[in-house]
């Protein structure tokens, strides 16, 4: 068996985030459900605090949920304590932000090669490899003060694949990029997201790059809805 069939992504059922109690509460996700299968990439659209960060958030284990559970890789991340939680999320899901939010003191070959040492496992591919499937194998000892706004996305995206998480998630990937760069960025997310049998998740408000996405869903009042 591969490892795309070995590997279940990402499922949240009911899960619902509420912020605060009493009058002043906040629910930030009203009973969602959502399945990502290896290999597919699903966008999440949707107004201004609808809950979409909050979503990242929660499928990623950076915030846990007030109820419902959350998959990623077969194990439930509310099973998981504190210190436990933080190790499977630095070895099971791949965070990308709006700007690659990547080491300014570090080479794009070293900001790969740190996640290899912070984790202490191998990347499945070799650094050099991810960097040249992502299009900067010549930019390979660049700093990111010395790469366009693209590129440093492109390096953030070989970057969150170093440790083969089963799921990323992916925050606006393209705000920073104009037309011809962000569909190149969704584009290469997209191929990455098949060619690794990952479990993507993009939140974005740019309605043009949806055309390179499997599924796209809507996030109004906290609940998810087909578009
Ligand atoms: N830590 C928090 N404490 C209280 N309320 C919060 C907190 N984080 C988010 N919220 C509220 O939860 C709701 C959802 O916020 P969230 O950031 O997930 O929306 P969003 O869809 O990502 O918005 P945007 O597109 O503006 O980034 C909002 O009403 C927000 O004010």
């Amino acid at each position: 068996m591969t490892a795309t069939t070995t590997r279940t992504g990402l499922a949240l059922s009911d899960v619902t985030l509420a912020f605060g109690d009493g009058d002043s509460q906040v629910v930030a996700l009203d009973h969602v459900d959502l399945t990502v299968t290896p290999g597919e990439i699903v966008a999440i659209v949707g107004p201004s605090g609808a809950g979409k960060s909050s979503l990242l958030a929660v499928a990623g284990g950076l915030t846990r949920p007030t109820s419902g559970s959350v998959v990623v890789g077969g194990t439930d991340l509310t099973s998981l304590s504190g210190a436990a939680l933080a190790r499977f999320r630095r070895d099971n899901v791949g965070f990308v932000f709006q700007s690659g939010n990547l080491v300014p003191a570090l080479t794009a070959i070293d900001q790969l090669r740190l996640v290899e040492k912070i984790t202490g496992r191998r990347a499945v591919k070799p650094p050099v490899q991810l960097l040249a499937a992502v299009g900067m194998a010549d930019h390979a000892k660049r700093r990111p003060g010395k790469l366009s706004g693209g590129e440093r996305q492109r390096v953030g995206i070989a970057r969150a694949l170093v440790a083969s998480p089963s799921v990323l998630l992916v925050d606006e990937p393209t705000a920073a990029l104009d037309r011809r760069r962000s569909h190149e960025i969704v584009e290469l997310l997209a191929r990455q997201t098949h060619d690794f049998g990952v479990a993507t998740v993009m939140v974005t408000h740019d309605h043009d790059v949806l055309e390179h996405c499997d599924r796209v869903l809507e996030m109004v009042d906290g609940r998810l809805a087909a578009v």
